[in-house]
């Protein structure tokens, strides 16, 4: 609070921030994520197995499945002895299920052949001990009678990765309708980075991934799997600006401090050079509080500060010459304000696009036609029919209350600058956003 209140009288130097935030009080602010990541293990033996395991759990591995079709028992026993209890509770078995007990292992997978030899009374005998159950489908029509299942995995949504030949069977621009009572249905077959977003934007609960990790080198999984669980689209961008007496890198402490997780670097008018000091204390901000850093405009200073992506307006780089640059791991937004806009960006398969401004603004110039949320319905609409699956963050002159009504329009998120920015109270702003997205989620 003191520290607040000398950065609003005086603007300290990069130099001085810089040095400031070890000494910050972190607080733990609760995820925002909601795309579930799930990471099943290869069906045949790795070699340092129980360690390439034990690694992903330490990378921030939230679920992983134990699936090894072939392996006996006593194989089964050993990769599972050579594992840090510590994490079973992340872990669900998919074979031999009765040796679940002896390590405290929770959650238990079905096979489709063995739900169906499986009494619903002994699954809910299961769940009533306080077990979560899971099982794989190839057809959503089952999804009603499933709905004494915790989770379901869907497969094949895209072409997969490790069987040779298991194509999608999904029509392009799919989406998901679960019935009511329906369990969580996860994505699986040919999950991989360039293709996250989509499944969110799909309408699944979570992805499960296979060959987007076991087929990279043992130094390599953990990376990727730190790429995967980066690449979801937070639904709250919020955008950097220098009110009165504030500075960029203060509005951003700030907006971290009251719970901001995601946060795109807008800086106008200085030399690129004076953006990348600002952009490199950012990346050491964001990276303390966990959260995803943007580079608005300067796809090099993203790439030299190791962003966490970039975002691109119509007169700035294209999606697909930012992407030769950042390559595939990092995040690219582009801006839209017409559907033709849309059509054009979506060839190049940005992560998200911008669609704006939704009312007027100040805090951009050169706005284009305002939207409302007439021209939401409408470019959302055209997205459907031409089954263009990005998410869409909605942009321009948004305030808290206008969430609701832009999610019933579609929109994956917002993206907030003054109303966070001049909020009296912004943890209480955030958190009421936060509040408004996740509940209409
Ligand atoms: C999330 C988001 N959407 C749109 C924009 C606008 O980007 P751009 O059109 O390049 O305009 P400037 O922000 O660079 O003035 C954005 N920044 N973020
Ligand atoms: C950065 C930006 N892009 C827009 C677009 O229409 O593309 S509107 C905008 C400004 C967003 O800030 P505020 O929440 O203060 O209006
Ligand atoms: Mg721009």
């Amino acid at each position: 609070m003191l520290l607040r209140t000398i950065w609003r009288k005086k603007k300290p130097s990069i130099k001085a921030l810089r040095k400031r935030p070890g000494s910050l009080k972190r607080k733990a602010v609760k995820s925002t994520s909601d795309l579930e990541l799930i990471v099943i293990s290869s069906p045949v033996p790795v070699p340092n197995e129980a360690d390439g395991i034990q690694q992903l759990f330490e990378a921030g591995m939230e679920l992983f499945h134990l699936r090894k079709p072939d392996m006996d028992q006593d194989a089964f026993l050993k990769l599972l002895a050579q594992m840090d209890s510590k994490y079973c509770n992340r872990m669900a078995i998919h074979q031999h299920h009765d040796l679940a007990d002896d390590f405290g292992i929770k959650r238990l997978h079905f096979t489709e052949w063995k739900r169906k030899n499986t009494a619903k009374d002994e699954l809910l005998g299961l769940k009533e001990k306080g077990l979560k159950i899971s099982t794989s489908i190839h057809d959503l029509g089952l999804l009603t009678s499933l709905s004494h299942f915790d989770y379901v995995f869907f497969s094949p949504v895209f072409d997969s990765l490790s069987k040779k030949g298991y194509s999608s069977s999904l029509e392009s621009g799919f989406k998901l309708v679960k019935p009511v009572g329906s369990p969580k249905v996860m994505a699986l077959g040919g999950v991989e980075l360039k293709n996250l977003s989509q499944v969110k934007a799909m309408g699944f609960d979570g992805a499960a991934v296979l060959g987007a990790i076991w087929n990279q080198t043992e130094k390599e999984r953990p990376k990727i799997l730190q790429a995967l669980m980066k690449k979801e689209i937070n639904k709250l961008h919020y955008i950097s600006q220098e009110p009165p007496f504030n500075s960029h890198l203060e509005s951003i402490l700030h907006a971290l401090e009251a719970g901001c997780k995601w946060v795109q670097l807008r800086v106008k008018n200085l030399q690129e050079q004076e953006v990348l000091d600002i952009a490199k204390v950012a990346r050491q901000l964001c990276t303390e509080h966990q959260a995803q850093l943007i580079i608005n405009d300067y796809v090099t200073v993203a790439k030299e500060v190791n962003a966490d992506g970039v975002h691109v307006g119509l007169n700035d780089m294209s999606v697909a010459a930012a992407r030769q640059i950042l390559g595939p791991d990092k995040i690219i937004g582009a801006t839209a304000n017409t559907i033709d806009q849309v059509i054009m960006h979506a060839k190049a398969h940005p992560d998200y696009i911008g669609i704006g401004p939704f009312r007027f603004t100040r805090t951009k110039e050169k706005l284009s036609p305002i939207l409302g949320l007439e021209g939401y319905a409408s470019i959302l609409n055209a997205m459907n029919s031409l089954k263009i699956n990005i998410p869409v963050i909605a942009v321009g002159g948004i305030i808290s209350s206008d969430v609701p009504a832009l999610l019933a329009q579609g929109v994956h998120g917002v993206a907030i600058s003054g109303d966070i920015n001049h909020a009296t109270e912004m943890e209480r702003k955030v958190e009421e956003i936060y509040q408004m997205l996740q509940v209409a989620k």
